[in-house]
């Protein structure tokens, strides 16, 4: 689904991302783990089209993501704030998203009915932007925003940070719910081991850009991470 091609990207000369090859498969669930400054959200935003390589490429269903928008139909993300539109309330940014997405008022009703558990009645129905709300009810916004539209590829950043620990469980299981109804590919970067190692089958270890590890989520993987960073 995910092809990574010898891609690198250098600011200032210095390479940040150096990602010879990697394959994301369809229906995987992808963990990004690594320390602060590892280049995790760079390789994101490559995949997104947001930052360009400064060589290589990344194909998403065989077609370079810089050379084609074919992939922007099937593809959700939430990286940060700036994925929502900040002076719409939540309802008012479901309901635009929905007539993007040719939802019928039902169909929006249904899909934020999914919801009702994570946003902990504090979402919708509030006519409160989303500028206003805390840092982890837009998450919440973003995340669902994401989900809309039914996208065969997901890209979360940072999913479980600033999520009080009810929402962190309601949402790994959001999120394993979705991914085996809805055979959705799901990159998730997280600084939380524990919840991204339960949630993917797969965890990638990015240190000073490069790949370290490559693992096949196991019992034991939560403990090699933990060892891990503990020695890094
Ligand atoms: N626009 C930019 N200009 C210069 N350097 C940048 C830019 N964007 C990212 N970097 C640098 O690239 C490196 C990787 O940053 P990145 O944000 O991808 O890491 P990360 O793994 O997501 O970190 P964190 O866990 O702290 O979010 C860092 O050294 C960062 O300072």
């Amino acid at each position: 689904m995910i092809e990574v091609k010898e891609l690198s990207k250098k600011y200032k000369g210095v390479e940040v991302v150096n990602i010879p090859q990697l394959s994301i498969p369809k229906g995987e669930s992808f963990g990004l783990v690594g320390n602060n400054g590892a280049g995790k959200t760079t390789f994101f935003r490559m995949i997104l089209d947001l930052v360009r390589p400064t060589s290589g490429s990344v194909d998403s269903k065989a077609v370079n993501v810089a050379k084609s928008e074919d992939w922007k139909n099937y593809t959700g993300s939430f990286l940060d704030e700036s994925f929502l539109i900040d002076y719409l309330t939540p309802d008012e940014y479901f309901e635009f998203l929905a007539s993007l997405h040719g939802y019928s008022t039902g169909d929006l009703k249904e899909f934020l009915n999914r919801f009702e558990e994570l946003f902990n009645d504090e979402i919708t129905g509030k006519k409160k932007y989303i500028r206003d709300l805390s840092k982890g009810n837009q998450k919440k916004v973003g995340i669902a925003a994401a989900l809309m539209g039914n996208p065969e590829v997901i890209l979360l950043d940072e999913p479980f940070a600033n999520l009080d620990p009810t929402t962190q469980i309601r949402l790994k299981n959001i999120l394993k719910e979705w991914k085996e109804t809805h055979q959705l590919t799901m990159l998730i970067s997280s600084h939380d081991l524990n919840h991204v190692t339960e949630v993917c089958e797969r965890i990638v270890l990015l240190e000073k850009g490069q790949i370290k590890q490559d693992i096949h989520t196991s019992e034991s993987t939560l403990k090699d991470l933990e060892e891990y960073f503990a020695a890094y």
